[in-house]
């Protein structure tokens, strides 16, 4: 079964609750809350927010677990190009982009499309792109114990675009490697490997 919950699943009583919210936020902004078009936004807003924080209520270790094969390939594996969206913890924006992510087995394998919902996981949360580095970095190397971990984020932040210091097109970039990664030249592999898709 996905670990991924659907919306017809989502707690009605939650999704009541939040939406009593959002109608109140309309309401204190200056909108007509009763206009036809607005009739079914706090309801929408509701179900859009429990789906971009729905990691909360996933677990990626058990992602992990649940696909992982014993195999003798030492070489590096290297998942780039993994579309992200996540919620900054500080204005609650979207911040967005891509992650690279790779690991060097150490006697076992992953499914590969459960890195991907490991990114997912840890990006449907409030983050900093930091910790979200981090947490994705952490839970491969813990869980898979692989003899090295990479993770590479570059993001662009809504908080950063369309208010405060409204800067279009600056990226952030932010690295995390563990391991045989620590070593320069497997480092630079990795980063050349990737190197297509950094501008
Ligand atoms: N390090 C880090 N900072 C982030 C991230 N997302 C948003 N921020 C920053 O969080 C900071 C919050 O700073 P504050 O000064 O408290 O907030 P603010 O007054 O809204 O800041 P401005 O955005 O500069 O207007 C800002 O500098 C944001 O750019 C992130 O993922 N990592
Ligand atoms: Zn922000």
């Amino acid at each position: 079964m996905s670990p991924f919950r659907q919306l017809e699943e989502y707690d009605i009583e939650l999704t009541q609750e939040i939406k009593e919210r959002y109608l109140r936020i309309l309401d204190e902004i200056g909108e007509d809350v009763e206009r036809e078009g607005l009739e079914k936004t706090p309801e929408r807003a509701a179900k859009a927010m429990l789906f971009l924080t729905q990691g909360y209520q996933q677990d990626a270790v058990k992602i992990l677990k649940g696909a992982m094969f014993k195999e003798d390939y030492n070489e590096m594996v290297i998942i780039k190009d993994i579309e992200l969206y996540s919620l900054c913890e500080h204005h609650m924006l979207p911040f967005f982009g891509k992650a690279h992510v790779a690991y060097i087995p150490n006697g076992q394998i992953v499914g590969l499309s459960k890195i991907p919902r490991v990114v997912d996981v840890f990006s449907r949360r409030l983050q900093v792109q930091e910790r979200l580095t981090h947490d994705i970095l952490e839970c491969i190397n813990t869980t898979l114990k692989p003899k090295g971990v990479a993770v590479v984020i570059e993001a662009a932040h809504m908080c950063m675009m369309m208010r405060g210091v409204q800067k279009q097109n600056s990226v952030t970039t932010t690295s995390g490697f563990r391991g045989q990664f620590e070593k320069i030249e497997t480092r630079n592999e990795f980063l050349k490997l990737i190197s297509s898709d950094l501008s």
